[in-house]
């Protein structure tokens, strides 16, 4: 399991990362989301004790990486794939990983199989794509069979069958009882890879939980409601009767209607009752993009100007207050999407019956007292999980060796 409490990290004037913290549990794939410039790569670096925390600390199976057994066997990662000597055979890069951790070169043989890159063993990686660095990446990864795997974007560059290679590949790892962290800004991916995410957004937790309760609690779901499109009175008739029975009716650019606070039979039944026919009644529910984008709106910190939302973001409703920082544990309010109509109108309420702090609120822990660089008023931590004891590492059956592997030589910080 890999443990971080309180983490920060600031690069002098800048806070990459502020007081952080989650679990990453073995058994299941946890996807690591958020904008760009987030700090998910610094979040992942200090994991991998690559980088020093200015406050705070993370912990794989209870101990830093640099004070863990064994390390370069026990933890496995891709953040570069771009971090290899070009004039190397794909091989021989592997070989040199393999030697430095004592992994016998059959694994090497092994690994280069389960990534496909086999026939290009001999090949000097400068001349491989972007997916085939990918692969190679992920082929150092795997190479000690670690307990516990981190992935910055592993699926970045590479083709629709390697995509779905890279997904079986996370779910079957995690299948075997290993700890599965991965980046990705693939929204469509990490929606059928992980089974929990934690979100992040300027450096802070904004979300750890269930896909599915990051879905349902971050999106509004909707039914869509068509009526002939040859009659706009029936239409207007519609929308009356619906609002009239407390729904919230929204038109849709193809004519539909987005209603919400309406369950789908009652639609049906007023429908029926103002004699209106209806062509169209489907329930929508939110993907996980709806959901993300909803909550990191506030924080994203790299928008392009021709954005639509950037435009939508100027067009507040009177009397609304603009995002500025996501609330942690609470997303932002944004304009994406509706906010779901109920919750009692807190657009991102947290799961029923989840204790409103995370366990690391306490006083004490490391980084919490500090104060918060984004100046936004103090909030509940966001964290769901349960709080738990570190446990020693069980060294792992067979060796393994981060492709990342923290260079020791290299003056801290160093990128
Ligand atoms: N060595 C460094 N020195 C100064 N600033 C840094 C350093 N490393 C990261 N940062 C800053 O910290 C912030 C977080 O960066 P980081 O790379 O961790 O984000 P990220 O979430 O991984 O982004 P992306 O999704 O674009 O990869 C950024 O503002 C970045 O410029």
């Amino acid at each position: 399991m890999i443990e971080a409490v309180g983490l920060t990290k600031r690069y002098g004037d800048k806070t990459a990362v502020y007081n952080l913290s989650f679990q990453v549990r073995p058994g299941s794939v946890t996807g690591f989301l958020g904008p760009n410039g987030s700090g998910k790569s610094t979040t992942m670096r200090m994991i991998l004790g690559l980088d020093n925390p200015s406050a705070g600390q993370v912990t794989i199976g209870g101990y830093s990486y640099r004070k863990l057994p064994n390390a370069p066997r026990q933890v496995g990662a891709l953040l570069d794939a771009k971090a290899v000597h070009g004039g190397r055979h794909a091989r021989n890069h592997l070989l040199c990983l393999a030697q430095l951790s004592g992994i016998p070169a059959r694994r090497v043989d092994e690994v280069l199989g389960v990534v496909g890159l086999q026939d290009v063993a001999k090949k000097r990686s400068k001349g491989f794509s972007l997916g085939m660095g990918q692969r190679l990446g992920i082929a150092a990864a795997l190479l000690g069979d670690p307990q516990v795997l981190l992935f910055d974007e592993p699926v970045n560059g590479l083709d629709p069958e390697g995509i779905l290679w890279v997904r079986n590949l996370m779910k079957s790892l995690a299948a075997e009882g290993r700890t599965v962290f991965v980046s990705s800004h693939l929204m469509s991916e990490m929606a059928v890879t992980a089974d929990h995410l934690i979100v992040i957004g300027r450096g802070q937790l904004l979300a750890d939980m269930s896909v599915r309760d990051f879905i349902s609690h971050n999106s509004a779901d909707f039914a869509r409601v068509r009526t002939p499109g040859t009659d706009p009175a029936q239409r207007e008739k519609l929308t009356a009767a619906l609002t009239e029975a407390g729904g919230q009716v929204l038109p849709e650019q193809d004519g539909a209607l987005r209603v919400t606070g309406l369950p789908l039979p009652r639609i049906s039944d007023l429908a029926h009752d103002a004699d209106v026919r209806l062509w169209e009644l489907s329930p929508h529910q939110a993907s996980l993009e709806e959901a993300y984008m909803r909550m990191t709106q506030g924080a994203v910190d790299y928008r392009s100007t021709t954005d639509q939302r950037a435009g939508l973001q100027q067009q507040l409703p009177p009397g609304a207050v603009p995002p500025q920082m996501p609330v942690p544990g609470q997303g932002q309010p944004g304009w994406y999407a509706p906010p779901p109509p109920q919750q009692g109108g807190q657009p991102f309420a947290m799961p029923q019956g989840q204790p409103p702090a995370g366990p690391y609120g306490a006083p004490g822990v490391p980084g919490a007292g500090e104060p918060n660089p984004y100046a936004q008023p103090a909030q509940p931590a966001p964290a769901q999980s349960a709080p738990a004891q570190p446990a020693p590492v069980q060294p792992s059956a067979a060796p393994a060796q981060p492709s990342a592997a923290p260079d020791l030589t290299k003056p801290e910080d160093a990128r």
